[in-house]
C-alpha cells in the first residue's frame, strides 16, 4: 500500500470532501473571532482581570466574580514524571498556548505525544508522580482550576447501563444543580440539555452495555458529555470525545459541542485523534504536539499551510 502523503496527525480525509477545501464557504463555517495570524504574531496573554493577582499557589473558585467566560492560558508549561528508581521522564516541555471562550481548541498529535497529560495538567488532575512547572492562568490570573469552573469528560464512559438516557441525566441534574431550583426546574433544564446534545429521540431508551444492547456508542458519548454540561461549566475538557466512532457520529458530537460553545461562550479544549476533514473544520484553534513539544499553535485553518511551509 502506498504511504499516505499526509502527516500522521492529519485529519482523516473524508470520502465526500477534499482534505483542503478551495471554496471560501468551508472557511466561512468557522468564526475566527479575531485569531491573529500565526506564526508572525506572538501569543497574546491578557492582563489579569482582577485588581490584585492571587498567589501562584492560591486556589480561586471562579474566574472572576461576574465573569462567566474563561480565557485559559498556559505559559512555559512542563511536566516531568518521577518514575522512582527508573528516574525522571519529561512528558511536556515548555508549552505555551491559550483557549478562548466560545471556541474549540483541538489538541492533536501522535499517540503518546502528551495530549492527555496536557489536558490533565490544565484541569489540575495530574497524578502524584507528576511534577509540573510554568503558569496556568484563568482570565490572566494564575490560579488552579476549581471543579465548579470546569468539567472533564474522560475517554471511558461511566454510565449506569440500566437507566434510560433521561433517567441518567435527570438523576445527575438532581445531584448537580443547586438546591435553589425546584425538582421540576431541574428536570426541565436537564431536558433542554438532552435536546441540545441531540438525544431527545433516545431519551426513553436504556443506555445498555455489552450484554444488553442499548443506545449507540456515539449516543453514549453524548450522554456523558450531556451530564458534564448540566452545570453549564464555562470551561470543558474532553479527552478523545470521538474515539471509536465513525466520521458521521464524530461530526455529530463535535458540531453539537462547537454549537454549544459558541452559544454559551464555553471554552472547549479537546484531545482528538485523526478527525475527519469536516470535524477538523469545526476547530478554531489547533495545538499540535510531538514528543511533548508544541509543533504548531494557532488557527486550525492555517496549520496545513504552515507545516507545509516548514517542510513537515
Ligand atoms: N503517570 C505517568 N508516569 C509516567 N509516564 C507517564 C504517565 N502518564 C503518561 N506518561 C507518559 O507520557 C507520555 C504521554 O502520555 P499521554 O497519555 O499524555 O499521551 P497521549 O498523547 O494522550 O496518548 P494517546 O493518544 O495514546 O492517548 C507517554 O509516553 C506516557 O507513557
Amino acid at each position: 500500500m502506498a504511504a499516505s502523503p499526509l502527516p500522521r496527525w492529519a485529519p482523516t480525509p473524508s470520502p465526500t470532501k477534499p482534505l483542503r477545501s478551495t471554496t471560501s464557504s468551508s472557511t466561512a463555517m468557522v468564526s475566527w473571532r479575531g485569531w491573529s495570524a500565526w506564526p508572525s504574531s506572538p501569543i497574546f496573554f491578557p492582563r489579569c482581570l482582577s485588581d490584585s493577582e492571587p498567589p501562584a499557589s492560591g486556589v480561586v473558585d471562579d474566574a472572576k466574580p461576574g465573569t462567566t467566560e474563561v480565557f485559559l492560558t498556559w505559559k512555559d508549561l512542563s511536566v516531568t514524571a518521577m518514575n522512582g528508581r527508573k528516574g525522571r521522564a519529561v512528558i511536556l516541555d515548555g508549552l505555551s498556548g491559550y483557549a478562548r471562550p466560545g471556541e474549540v481548541l483541538a489538541l492533536m498529535g501522535p499517540s503518546g505525544c502528551g495530549k492527555t497529560t496536557l489536558l490533565d495538567t490544565l484541569a489540575g488532575r495530574l497524578g502524584p508522580n507528576m511534577k509540573e512547572s510554568g503558569d496556568i492562568m484563568i482570565n490572566g490570573c494564575r490560579q488552579k482550576i476549581a471543579s465548579r469552573t470546569s468539567a472533564y469528560v474522560t475517554q471511558e464512559d461511566v454510565l449506569m447501563v440500566t437507566l434510560t438516557v433521561a433517567e441518567a441525566v435527570h438523576y445527575s441534574a438532581e445531584l448537580q444543580l443547586p438546591d435553589s431550583l425546584t425538582r421540576a426546574e431541574k428536570r426541565s433544564w436537564a431536558d433542554d440539555v438532552i435536546k441540545q446534545m441531540g438525544l431527545a429521540a433516545v431519551a426513553g431508551t436504556r443506555i445498555g452495555g455489552r450484554v444488553s444492547k442499548g443506545i449507540s456508542g456515539g449516543q453514549r458519548k453524548r450522554v456523558s458529555i450531556c451530564i458534564e454540561l448540566l452545570a453549564s461549566p464555562p470551561l470543558i475538557f474532553l479527552d478523545e470525545p470521538t474515539s471509536g466512532l465513525d466520521s458521521a457520529a464524530s461530526y455529530h458530537i463535535m458540531s453539537r459541542i462547537a454549537g454549544i460553545a459558541k452559544r454559551n461562550g464555553t471554552t472547549v479544549v479537546a484531545a482528538i485523534h485523526q478527525p475527519s476533514t469536516e470535524v477538523f473544520e469545526l476547530f478554531h484553534g489547533l495545538c499540535l504536539l510531538a514528543n511533548g513539544k508544541t509543533v504548531y499553535f494557532g488557527p486550525a485553518s492555517k496549520a496545513m499551510e504552515d507545516l507545509e511551509y516548514k517542510g513537515c
